[in-house]
């Protein structure tokens, strides 16, 4: 079943929000105004025709914003969602429908269906996240850091698989002070206790992830994001209640030259059964952002392709 939906906004530049009535699926659940792709019509023309019929308003160009596959019980959605940027009329719940406008950092808090996690964290999380190289000279490191956050790194994996204990904490203070000072989150890999003593958010090895009965505690407000390579360790993100995760590898790459790349048809298929915000893995490039989201990605992940040069 093919949906659309569209993310319109006030002058203030809050989001619109109609809540599911009673009597359908998902009823009482808010969600982006939208609805079913009837035979022989386009996206944008289903776009176009339900926002008349519920909300009285005719749209303006629209943007794809992602496009996110999710199996629900008994069937299989793809919401396909727009950013509108103008419009003309009065949003009025034309269908009995409760209408809310919410500020984009509110829209967590709603009750909303499994596909429009994703949508959300599209709307108000990085598309990008960047995995650090091993690092060995740390005036360089730290340069190269500054360089990325300057160029808009906001989430960042600090990976520092061969560095003592000792060395490490005292790196991973050092790009803290940088990240904070951007507003940009730094997620520690694998070290849930110095994670939890530095103020950091954690990112999780896959191996990690299975052993774990329960979210790791950090300090307030920081993200736990883990790597997965298939449904299990996905659906173990998803009942730790992580906050994101990286799939792949999508593309082969040079780093594991000896593991099968899964493509963006199989990605889609795994995104599907489970409804957090996902990055790509694997060979990705910054221009790689769109076709991830076509495939209901929060973005790309990667090393060698978003560490400056
Ligand atoms: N419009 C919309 N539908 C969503 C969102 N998230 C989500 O899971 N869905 C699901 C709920 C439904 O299963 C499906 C939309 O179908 P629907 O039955 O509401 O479509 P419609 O507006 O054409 O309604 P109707 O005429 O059949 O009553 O997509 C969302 O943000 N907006
Ligand atoms: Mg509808």
């Amino acid at each position: 079943m093919h949906v659309v939906a569209a993310v319109l906004r006030d002058a203030r530049g809050r989001i619109l929000l109609a809540r599911r009535t009673a009597g359908r699926d998902l009823a009482g659940a808010w969600e982006f105004p939208g609805g079913k792709v009837e035979p022989g019509e386009t996206a944008l023309q289903a776009l176009d025709r339900e926002l008349r019929e519920e909300l009285g308003i005719r749209i303006g160009p629209a943007r794809p914003l992602v496009s996110v596959p999710q199996a629900y019980p008994g069937k299989r959605i793809v919401l396909d969602v727009y950013e509108v940027d103008q419009f003309e009329g009065t949003a009025r719940g034309l269908e009995r429908q409760a209408l809310a406008w919410a500020p984009a950092e509110k829209l967590a808090s709603y009750p909303m269906p499994p596909a429009d996690r994703p949508v959300v964290a599209a709307l108000t999380a990085a598309d990008r996240y960047l995995i650090t190289p091993e690092p060995t000279d740390r005036p360089g490191f730290l340069s190269k850091l500054d360089k990325a956050l300057a160029a808009g790194a906001r989430r960042i994996q600090l990976r520092a698989r061969a560095m003592a204990a000792a060395d490490l904490a005292i790196l991973a203070r050092d790009a803290q002070i940088r990240c904070r000072a951007k507003g940009a989150q730094l997620l520690l890999n694998g070290e849930p206790g110095l994670a939890a003593d530095l103020g950091l958010g954690l990112h999780l090895r896959s191996a990690q992830l299975m052993a774990l009965s329960a979210r790791p505690v950090l300090a307030e407000g920081q993200p736990v994001a883990a790597s997965c390579h298939d449904a299990d360790e996905l659906a173990q993100a998803e009942r730790l209640g992580l906050d994101f995760v990286v799939l792949g590898p999508v593309r082969a790459t040079e780093s594991h030259p000896g593991v099968a790349p899964m493509g963006w048809e199989k990605f889609a298929a795994l995104r599907e059964g489970v409804s957090l915000p996902i990055y790509a893995l694997g060979g990705m490039k910054p221009a790689d952002v769109a076709v991830a989201r076509r495939h209901g990605g929060q973005g790309v992940a990667g090393v060698r392709g978003l560490w400056p040069k």
